[in-house]
């Protein structure tokens, strides 16, 4: 495809994303009726659309028009790319810009337009942030790092490191977490990469291996995932150490992949659905990370920043509030429950807790910690919760 072409049917995907599809299910639909693509084709379509969709309000305003051209016209524009050159209605390039898209687009208003957020959200993700408010917006309009998990069941940092490089992939050690890296060149090359195949290195944002890192693990315990999802972090826990390890999550099938991804890495997890959690004892650990508006981790999925509405986000708070509660009632005596979001929101993260506080007095926050997007992971929020006699 000639990058023209690539700009146009970047354009009809986001005309469709506009419309309401989903972002990767119209992607998904764009590749299989596109056998013409190759795979280097597939991914700058992607990567405009995403880019597209990161800063969706504050391109339409530059562009001249919330519509896939309009965003993509935008993109050219901000990138200092004249749009003529690629808008030329020649083979399957973009119809001819018209008179009034060459005169169109402005400057975009100061506030949620510029920071690319909802109107509604902007002043309580500005309340949350405060003076970190525009860098953490201006954050979630670009790309995120590629981050890996060092799998350190089977080998360290700088085995990892070397393993990679072998194949073409540089990365380095990020500071958030000890088995953090940051892939610097290659990443695409991952996905088949021996290293990946063979469990040395997993997908996983540096702030989400941080949550990890800040749990108080000891050899023996039973610990129990709550919300495992894909098994991100339950992963991560089984690489500390010799566990009794359960992953649990409301809706089961998301842990269907867990099996496959835990033989991998090597790991031992029991995976239980509610029923069969009802039966399964107390845990001395209990994760929950809970389902959140995702808001630090909107580079990645750009989508959920335009979906998410305030009565959606009124639910998840209720849905975490229940879901503390009913981890509570699973804790051995003595336990720890932690608590995590991927949300930058404070209703969802410090407020959440005070307000759990505020009805539970048999455990009580000893920690807190924030992962900031300005601090190159993802926006992640963790805290610890201890029985209160022995906090
Ligand atoms: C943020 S995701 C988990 C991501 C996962 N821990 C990881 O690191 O890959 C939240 C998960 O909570 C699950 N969930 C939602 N409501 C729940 C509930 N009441 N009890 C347990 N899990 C729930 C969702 O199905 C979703 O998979």
């Amino acid at each position: 495809m000639t990058p023209a072409a690539r700009v146009q049917a970047a354009i009809e995907c986001l005309d469709r994303i506009l419309a309401g599809a989903p972002a990767e299910q119209v992607l998904t639909a764009w590749g299989r009726a596109s056998r013409f693509a190759g795979s280097g084709d597939r991914a700058v379509v992607r990567d405009h659309v995403f880019d597209g969709l990161r800063a969706r309000r504050s391109l339409a305003a530059i562009g001249g028009g919330e519509t896939g051209r309009g965003i993509m016209l935008g993109l050219l524009r901000r990138n200092g790319e004249n749009p003529e050159n690629l808008f030329t209605g020649g083979g399957y390039a973009p119809e001819v810009m018209s008179a009034e898209e060459r005169s169109g687009g402005r400057e975009p208003v100061l506030g949620a337009e510029a920071a690319d957020i909802p109107d509604w959200l902007w002043p309580r993700f500005e309340a949350s942030l405060g003076d970190e408010a525009l860098a953490a917006a201006e954050a979630l309009k670009h790309r995120a790092p590629v981050h890996l998990r060092v799998n350190i069941a089977r080998t360290d940092p700088s085995g990892a490191i070397a393993a990679l490089a072998r194949e073409g992939i540089a990365a380095q050690p990020h500071p958030a977490a000890a088995t953090a890296l940051e892939v610097t060149e290659g990443a695409r090359k991952l996905r088949n990469a021996a290293a990946y195949r063979d469990g040395l290195v997993e997908l996983q944002d540096a702030a989400s291996q941080a949550v990890v890192e800040t749990l108080p693990l000891k050899d023996g315990m039973r610990v129990l995932d709550y919300c495992a999802g894909g098994g991100g972090k339950t992963l991560a826990i089984a690489a500390r150490g010799r566990f009794d390890l359960f992953a649990h999550d409301a809706a089961p099938q998301r842990l269907n992949d867990l099996p496959a991804r835990a033989e991998r890495a090597g790991a031992r997890i029991k995976l239980l659905d509610t029923k069969a959690l009802k039966r399964a004892g107390q845990f001395d650990l209990i994760l929950c990370d809970v389902p959140c508006s995702g808001s630090g981790s909107w580079r990645r999925a750009p989508d959920g920043k335009w979906r998410l509405t305030e009565a959606q986000l009124t639910g998840l708070l209720v849905t975490q509030a229940a879901i503390l509660d009913e981890a509570v009632a699973l804790l051995a005596p003595g336990g720890l429950l932690a608590y995590a979001t991927c949300s930058v929101l404070q209703d969802e993260n410090e407020e959440q807790i005070q307000r759990f506080a505020a009805r539970n007095s048999t455990l009580s926050p000893v920690f807190q910690k924030r992962w900031s997007l300005t601090g190159g992971t993802d926006g992640f929020f963790a805290a610890h919760l201890a029985w209160a006699t022995t906090a």
